[in-house]
Formats: structure tokens, sequence, C-alpha cells
């Protein structure tokens, strides 16, 4: 399933690229005068074949969630039953994720590939927790948020002390990253959105950046939920001595997600191949995200031309991670939550981009004057 999707990963359609441009020449603006949204359609242009590219409409959210061993280690000041806590409250509608999706309209998708404490046990149950005779939620509902749990074990292994996954556990979340793609795209999804839900998620984030890009340890690592100074000392040497012990191959991003990785991290990996497979754009979160496109790229370097970056995540793994990557972020507001939060405030921006193109007329159709 994972060669296929690769294989099914095509560069850019420059001749629908060439239009889009030709288009907005004539559109009733200055050339230009769109900036970044420019750029942006253009690309989204390549990524269909078509110009206009569909619009961004639905949107879906999906949510990986998993916990990691190397939590034992003190990197994050959180317990590790938070993130199946938050699980419930995703599902109660009551997260930063859920008030900025029934904004923008977006469905919500919470995916356990991994949770440590099992999920009846949060004080938010929901019936699709409790109930397994409650009736599912439609796929592309935004007013339910949905569960799918897909667990390939309860929470990562220490990665300070031995590899976090075996290839084939890696391998079980990459796939069913490529699974929610296809569901969501077969729903009617126009659009993905990368979310996440982790304790601890952003050291093996900064171990993932490291790896692939080759930076220092210490630009790959941020303070993640907010960690104090020996606290934040400490998780830069976890990460630098995970790399120095496992000397993660980043040619084999299989092995590197093995190695250093983590269950939602593994398998937004495999969200966003597989929505590059179908040429559906995917808008990349925070630090999580952007270290699963890197893994991503890794696999398939044209699976960049399906990712549009919504925001530029306060980690500073991000920005290393944006720029190996080539993207440029749409909003830069200082966030640092993860979810998908970013995502979703990008969102309108994309929408916008590709909407002058359908709905803007042009010099001629208008009657107004060039220069
Ligand atoms: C209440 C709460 C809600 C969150 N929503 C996202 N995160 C974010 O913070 C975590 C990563 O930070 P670290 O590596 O420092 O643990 C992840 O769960 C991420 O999604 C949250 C964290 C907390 C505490
Ligand atoms: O960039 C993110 O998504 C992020 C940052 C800190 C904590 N959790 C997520």
């Amino acid at each position: 399933m994972l060669e296929t999707t690769i294989a099914a990963i095509r560069p850019a359609d420059e001749t629908a690229m060439a239009a889009a441009r030709e288009l907005h020449g004539r559109l009733t603006k200055p050339a230009g005068s769109l900036g970044a949204l420019e750029d942006l359609s253009v690309r989204l242009a390549g990524l269909a074949g078509a110009c206009p590219p569909p619009l961004p409409e639905p949107a879906a959210v999906a949510i990986f969630a998993g916990d990691h061993g190397v939590h034992a280690q003190g990197v994050s000041p959180w317990p590790q039953e938070v993130t199946a806590q938050m699980i419930g409250n995703f599902l109660a509608g009551g997260a930063v994720v859920n008030a900025f999706a029934r904004q923008a309209g977006a469905s919500v998708t919470v995916v356990d590939v991994g949770v440590a404490t099992p999920l009846s046990a949060g004080p938010v149950p929901h019936p699709t927790v409790l109930d397994a005779a409650a009736p599912a939620p439609a796929v592309l509902d935004p007013a339910v948020p949905r569960l799918v749990v897909a667990s390939v074990r309860r929470g990562t292994r220490d990665l300070a002390v031995t590899a976090a996954l075996t290839r084939d556990e890696a391998l079980a979340a990459v796939q069913t990253g490529i699974r929610i793609a296809d569901e969501l795209i077969d729903a009617g999804a126009r659009i993905l959105l990368t979310g996440d839900m982790g304790i601890g998620n952003t050291t093996p984030a900064a171990a993932l950046i490291a790896a692939f890009t080759g930076v220092d340890a210490l630009d790959a690592t941020g303070r993640g939920t907010g960690v104090d100074d020996p606290t934040y000392a400490h998780k830069v040497g976890v990460v630098r001595a995970a790399l120095a012990r496992h000397a993660p191959d980043p040619t084999d991003p299989l092995g590197v997600l093995a190695a250093v990785g983590g269950l939602e991290h593994a398998a937004l990996a495999g969200l966003i191949l597989g929505a590059a497979a179908r040429r559906t754009p995917v808008l990349l979160d925070g630090v999580i995200a952007v270290s699963a496109a890197l893994a991503a790229a890794a696999f398939a370097p044209d699976a960049v031309g399906a990712m549009v970056a919504g925001h530029r995540s306060a980690e500073p793994g991000a920005t290393v991670a944006l720029r190996h990557l080539g993207l440029e972020p749409l909003v830069d507001l200082g966030l640092r939550l993860g979810e998908g939060t970013g995502a979703l405030l990008a969102l309108p921006v994309v929408t916008g981009a590709v909407r002058v193109l359908h709905e803007v007329a042009t010099f001629d159709s208008a009657g107004v004057a060039e220069k």
C-alpha cells in the first residue's frame, strides 16, 4: 500500500500552472498584488492539474493521537493521561481545535494510533468511546467529531533507551494515515488538515527534524508546552543522545520514524502521502506536522507539491523544517498548541487564494481599462 501510494505521487502539472499564471495576469487587479496567494493558487493548480483548481471545500481535520515512552525521561511537565483526556475533550467538542473547526466548517476525525491510557477512563466520555452501538457520525459531519480506533500499540518505547517502534509498527501507522486520507477524500473532502495530540510529542518531532535536516539537536528542539530552563536543557540532551544512539539514516524514512518518531508522526506522514497521491492539498499545522512532512518528503519528494504550510509554530524546529521543505507559512501568530489549530486559522487564506481564480472578473469581461 505504501509503495503504490508513493508511485502514484506525481510532479506538478506545468500546463495548469502556466494557465493559472496567465489568468492571474488578466484578473481585475494589478499583477502580483495578491502576493503569496498568487503563488499558492498556482501551486494548487499544478497539484490538481486544472485551472482553476477545485475550491478546498469541504475541509477535514485529522487529529492523530499517540503516547510516548520518552515521557519517562521527564521531557514534558504534563502527565501522560492528558492525551486520552484531551481525546475525550475533542469528541465532546470542547478543545480549541473544535472551536476553530466549527468556525471554518471543517469536520474533525480523531484517530487513536497509540494512546497509552484507555480512552473510556477519561472524564468526558463520548458515545463513540463508550457505546459501540451508538450510530457512527457521518465521515464529514462538521457538527459531530468522530473517533477512529487504529491503535498500533499503547504508546511508543522510550527512544532514549531503544528504538521507539519496530519498522512494522511504524509502517502500520503510516498505512493508517494513508487509509484515513483515502477515506476522507472518498467522502468528499477537498483539503485535509493535520492535527496531533500526544503528551511528549515535541521531543520525537525535534529528533525527526534533526535527523532529516542535519541541524544540531539544539536548533531542532523547543520548549513544547513550555518547559523551564533546566528541563529544556535536559530535553535537548535527550534528543542529542537519541540521535547519537540510533544514528538514523535520513534516506530511510521508515527507519527514522521507527528509531526516533512517534505513532502520530508516522500516521501524519501517511496522511500527507495519501493526500499527495490523490492530488489533494494537505494543510500543515505546527512542529509535529512539519516533522512528519519531512518524512513524507523523504518517501516521495514530489509530495511537497501537495503541502501547504498553514502557520509558523513558535517551536524553532518548525522553521528549520519549513526551510528544508522550501515552504513559506501563511500565518505567523506565535501559536504553539498543535491539535490542528494553526492549520484551521490558515484555511480561509487557502480558500481565498483559490476563490480568486474562480470568481474574479477579467479586465476584458468587466470592461476595466488596463495600464
Ligand atoms: C491541555 C493540553 C492540550 C494540548 N493540545 C495540544 N497539545 C500539544 O502539546 C503536546 C506536546 O507538548 P510536549 O512535548 O511539551 O508535551 C502535544 O499533546 C500537543 O498536541 C496540548 C497539550 C496540553 C497540555
Ligand atoms: O507547533 C506545535 O504544533 C506545538 C507546539 C508546542 C506543543 N505542541 C504542539
